[in-house]
C-alpha cells in the first residue's frame, strides 16, 4: 500500500482539518490504493459520504457471533466456529436466526491518520436484516481502526425474513473520518441556527438533536409490524415484493401510543422533519443505552443532502426500525427515541443525496425499504 498516496488523496484542500471523506475524497483514496476493490467499484456505489461495501464469493455459516480480538484474524475465528461455507456466487439465501459471515470485496490498506465506521444500509435496516462489519484483530463491530490493513468481513443475520443475497449485494456501507470532525453541543446549535437540523421549535442537542417517534399517524398510519413466516425477500430486486406479503399496516387508534410486542419488528417514523447540510453527515445513536427496553435503527447514517430542500429533501422523516427486547413496551407520541449526531465533511461533496436517481428515501415520510411495492 502506498499510505503516502493514500494520504494525499484524502487532503485535497483539507489540509490537516478532521472531517467525514465525500464521495470523491473516497474514489481518490481507492485509487491511491487506499482501498482495494476485488472488482472495479459498481456504478453509484460511492456515495456522497460512504461507500457501500459489496459481498464477495463466499460466506460461511458459523455457530455463533464473535469479535476476533487483538491477534487474531476473522479468518482463523471462521475456520473454529464454521459449520459450512457457502457459495454467493449463483446466490444463496441467508436463514433467519442463523448467524452468518461474509467475505467482503473492499479489503483496506488505510494511512495512519484515517480511520472508519460501518452500519448497514438503511434498505438493509428496514428489512431487520442485522449486519456488523469485522476486520482482522478488531475488538469492536463496525469499527476500523486509523491506518487498518487487512481484509473486511460482514457477519449477517437475518431475524424476521429469510434473504437471497449473492455476490455484489450490498448490505453494509463504510465511512472513512480523519480526526474528530464530531460537533459539539454548542456547535450543534450554532449549525441549528444556520439551517434547521429538525423542524422541532426547541430541540434538545445535549448528545446529539433529539429525535422522537410519531404516533399521530401519516395518512392514517402509524407504521408497519412485519408479518412472520414469510417468503424471501431477494435483497437486489427493489420495488418486486408486495407489501401486503411482508407488511401488516398499524392504523393510527387515535391513542398516541403502540405497545411493542417483544420479537417482532416494526417501521415508525420521526416526528420531526430532520435535514443534513450539504456540508456535514449525520448518523443516529441511541437515545440513551441504559434505556434497554427497545432498539432503533440498525441503520444510522445520514447523508449529506438528506432533507435538505436544495437537494429536493425538505420534510424528510427519519425511518425508525424499532423492536422491544424481552417485554411489552408502551411506545408514547413524541417520546424521544434517538438523538442525530453531526459531523463535519472534509470537502463538500460533490453529489449530494438526493441529486442522483438512486436515491431512494429523500422526502419520504413513513416508508418501507425500497423492496417492496404497496
Ligand atoms: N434509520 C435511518 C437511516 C437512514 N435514513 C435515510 C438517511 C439516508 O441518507 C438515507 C439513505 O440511507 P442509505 O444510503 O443507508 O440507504 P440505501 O443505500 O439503502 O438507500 P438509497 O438506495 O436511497 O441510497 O436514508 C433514514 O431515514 N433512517
Amino acid at each position: 500500500m502506498n499510505a503516502g498516496a493514500g494520504k494525499e488523496a484524502a487532503d485535497s484542500g483539507a489540509e490537516g482539518r478532521a472531517g467525514i471523506l465525500p464521495g470523491q475524497a473516497i474514489a481518490a483514496l481507492a485509487a491511491s490504493g487506499g482501498i482495494r476493490p476485488a472488482r472495479a467499484f459498481a456504478a453509484d456505489q460511492i456515495q456522497p459520504a460512504s461507500l457501500d461495501l459489496r459481498l464477495g464469493d463466499r460466506a460461511y455459516r458459523v455457530r455463533t457471533s464473535f469479535l476476533p480480538g487483538s491477534g487474531r484474524t476473522v479468518q482463523a475465528c471462521v475456520e473454529r466456529l464454521s459449520l459450512h461455507a457457502i457459495d454467493l456466487r449463483p446466490g444463496a439465501v441467508l436463514e433467519t436466526g442463523c448467524v452468518y459471515i461474509a467475505e467482503l470485496q473492499e479489503s483496506l490498506a488505510l494511512p495512519g491518520d484515517l480511520a472508519a465506521a460501518a452500519n448497514p444500509k438503511s434498505s438493509t435496516g428496514r428489512i431487520d436484516v442485522f449486519t456488523r462489519v469485522i476486520t482482522d484483530r478488531g475488538e469492536a463491530f463496525d469499527q476500523v481502526e486509523p491506518g487498518y490493513t487487512g481484509p473486511l468481513y460482514a457477519e449477517i443475520s437475518p431475524r424476521t425474513f429469510p434473504v437471497l443475497v449473492r455476490t455484489g449485494s450490498r448490505l453494509s456501507q463504510i465511512r472513512f473520518r480523519r480526526g474528530a470532525p464530531r460537533l459539539t453541543e454548542s456547535e450543534l446549535g450554532l449549525l441549528h441556527a444556520r439551517s434547521a437540523l429538525v423542524d422541532a421549535g426547541s430541540p434538545s442537542f445535549q448528545g446529539g438533536v433529539a429525535v422522537s417517534v410519531d404516533l399521530a399517524g401519516f395518512d392514517g398510519l402509524v407504521g408497519y409490524r412485519a408479518k412472520r413466516h414469510t417468503g424471501l425477500v431477494d435483497v437486489d430486486a427493489p420495488g418486486r415484493h408486495r407489501a401486503a406479503d411482508f407488511w401488516e399496516p398499524l392504523a393510527a387508534d387515535g391513542s398516541g401510543s403502540l405497545i411493542l410486542d417483544p420479537g417482532q419488528f416494526y417501521i415508525l417514523a420521526s416526528k420531526e422533519a430532520v435535514q443534513v447540510p450539504p456540508d456535514h453527515a449525520a448518523e443516529m445513536v441511541p437515545f440513551d443505552p441504559l434505556v434497554g427496553e427497545f432498539r432503533v435503527h440498525y441503520a444510522g447514517f445520514f447523508d449529506p443532502g438528506f432533507g435538505y430542500a436544495g437537494a429536493g429533501g425538505a420534510g424528510a422523516r427519519a425511518v425508525l426500525e424499532v423492536r422491544s427486547r424481552d417485554v411489552p413496551f408502551l411506545l408514547e407520541d413524541g417520546q424521544i427515541v434517538g438523538r442525530l449526531v453531526y459531523e463535519r465533511m472534509l470537502n463538500l461533496p460533490e453529489t449530494l443525496y438526493g441529486a442522483g436517481a438512486g436515491s431512494n428515501y429523500q422526502a419520504q415520510g413513513l416508508k418501507l425499504s425500497k423492496h417492496f411495492v404497496l
